[in-house]
């Protein structure tokens, strides 16, 4: 190993990509986050390597290699591992074999943010616990079940309306609203049908009447901890369809946003930006749950801030300075989903969605459509939120998915 150290520590010297002294980044999980990811990382000259669960993902689409394993899968997670001998293991998704992490780590490898923090937040029970039981943060009241009849007890003793959710999805899947002792059944069929692991276990939370929801991004850095502005956003069926940054909140809101971020963040430690998602209600402030990695309403900010989250993710997992994070103008993202499943799709209308003012478009390039998948996003910037709202919302519009017609 050679090394050129002025003034600077060993770690964050490397050399180029494919040699013996490159920096190497591995991600498990290759979607449009990771995408972003990958990017950045390249912009530092960083070698990067994907995985995920299929062939072409938009993150293996630009990093310098791929390798297609079942993540679930503890042993093919280590042998991908050994095989690459990664500086830096990235999880990107919630549904990877974490005790294979938390060995990996034992092993000597570096694990973001850590390894604990992945496995704690790959289900809805390690970080709920974490967050309620040993932290005392205010949340929904929950219970959890592991059967049809263990679920309409516990919604019994909630009452309704109440959220089921599989312990392990994410972006929505297998989660649904329980409004009457009626629906009790059809939310737990959707919970088996849409988590991403094969567990039946699921939890069950009250309903909270919030004024808005937002994601505090925490960014953790040899820096310190920096708080990037509010992101306000709105889900439909438990996916986020639109954010924009920045969410306004009065001092007080804010004091308590950041005090609940950062009792969670300092709790599950290391280096790397934070998802933290919170409901505003009219008495406070309460915590929901919260993304070890930059977030899907997050995306907002390659509008933003100067630095996007993603930037500021690889900046911090390399243990490079982060002395500060602007906001340079109010922004907005809206999604592009598809509405059926296909492998012969195209999609239009980047060409009139770019026509709007201070707009841009992300399409994620994945190789398959599913009803609800998201395939592209829209970003619009204006001075005034509002007004970027709409238009990020008109760009998005005019996006579609569509069958690919060979007779045309
Ligand atoms: N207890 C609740 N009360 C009211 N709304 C809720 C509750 N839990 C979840 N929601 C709504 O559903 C959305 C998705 O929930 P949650 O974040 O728990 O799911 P997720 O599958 O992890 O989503 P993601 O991966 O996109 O963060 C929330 O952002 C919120 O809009
Ligand atoms: N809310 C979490 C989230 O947005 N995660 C992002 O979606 C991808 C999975 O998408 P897919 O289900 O379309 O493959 C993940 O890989 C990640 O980039
Ligand atoms: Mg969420």
């Amino acid at each position: 190993m050679w090394y050129t150290l002025v003034g600077g520590n060993r770690e964050v010297v490397w050399g180029a990509p494919f040699s013996a002294q490159a920096k190497k980044m591995l991600l498990l999980g290759s979607g449009e986050l990771g995408k972003e990811v990958v990017l950045e990382a390249q912009r530092l000259g960083v070698e990067t390597i994907a995985v995920d669960r299929y062939e072409h993902a938009p993150a293996m689409q630009v990093a310098h290699r791929s390798h297609v394993i079942d993540m679930l899968d503890a042993d093919s997670l280590k042998q991908i591992i050994h095989q690459e001998k990664p500086d830096l293991i990235v999880p990107e998704i919630e549904a990877i074999a974490t005790e294979a992490l938390l060995e990996l780590e034992e092993e000597g490898y570096r694990v973001v943010p850590t390894a604990r923090a992945a496995r704690l937040t790959m289900d809805r029970e390690g970080i709920r616990r974490l967050a309620a039981e040993k932290l005392g943060l205010k949340v929904a009241d929950y219970r959890f079940a592991d059967s049809l009849e263990e679920l309409k007890k516990a919604v019994a003793v909630l009452g309704t309306p109440c959220v089921v959710k599989p312990i392990m999805s994410s972006s929505g899947k297998g989660q649904s609203v329980c409004r009457t002792e009626d629906d009790v059944e059809a939310c737990w069929n959707a919970a088996m049908e849409g988590g991403r692991a094969k567990n039946s276990r699921v939890i069950v939370e009250s309903f909270v009447s919030f004024e808005s929801e937002i994601t505090l991004l925490t960014v953790r850095s040899v820096s310190g901890t920096t708080f990037c502005k509010p992101i306000g956003h709105i889900q439909k069926d438990g996916d986020y369809v639109e954010s924009w940054q920045p969410h306004e909140l009065s001092p007080d809101q804010w004091k308590e946003a950041e005090l609940i971020a950062k009792a969670i963040t300092d709790e599950l430690g290391g280096y790397g930006v934070f998802g933290v998602e919170l409901f505003v209600t009219k008495d406070g402030i309460i915590f929901s749950e919260v993304s070890p990695r930059p977030h899907d309403t997050g995306m907002v900010t390659m509008i933003t801030q100067d630095l996007s989250e993603f930037a500021l993710h690889v900046r911090a997992i390399l243990g490079l300075p982060i002395p500060s994070v602007e906001l340079l103008t109010p922004g907005a993202s809206a999604t592009l989903k598809a509405d059926d499943a296909s492998t012969n799709f195209t999609v239009g209308g980047i060409e009139e969605a770019l026509s709007l003012p201070r707009t841009q478009v992300r399409v994620f390039g994945k190789p398959e459509t599913r009803a609800g998948r998201r395939m592209a996003v829209a970003l619009s910037a204006d001075g005034d939120l509002q007004k970027a709202r709409n238009t990020a919302k008109h760009a998005a519009s005019l996006l579609k998915v569509e069958e690919y017609d060979h007779e045309q």
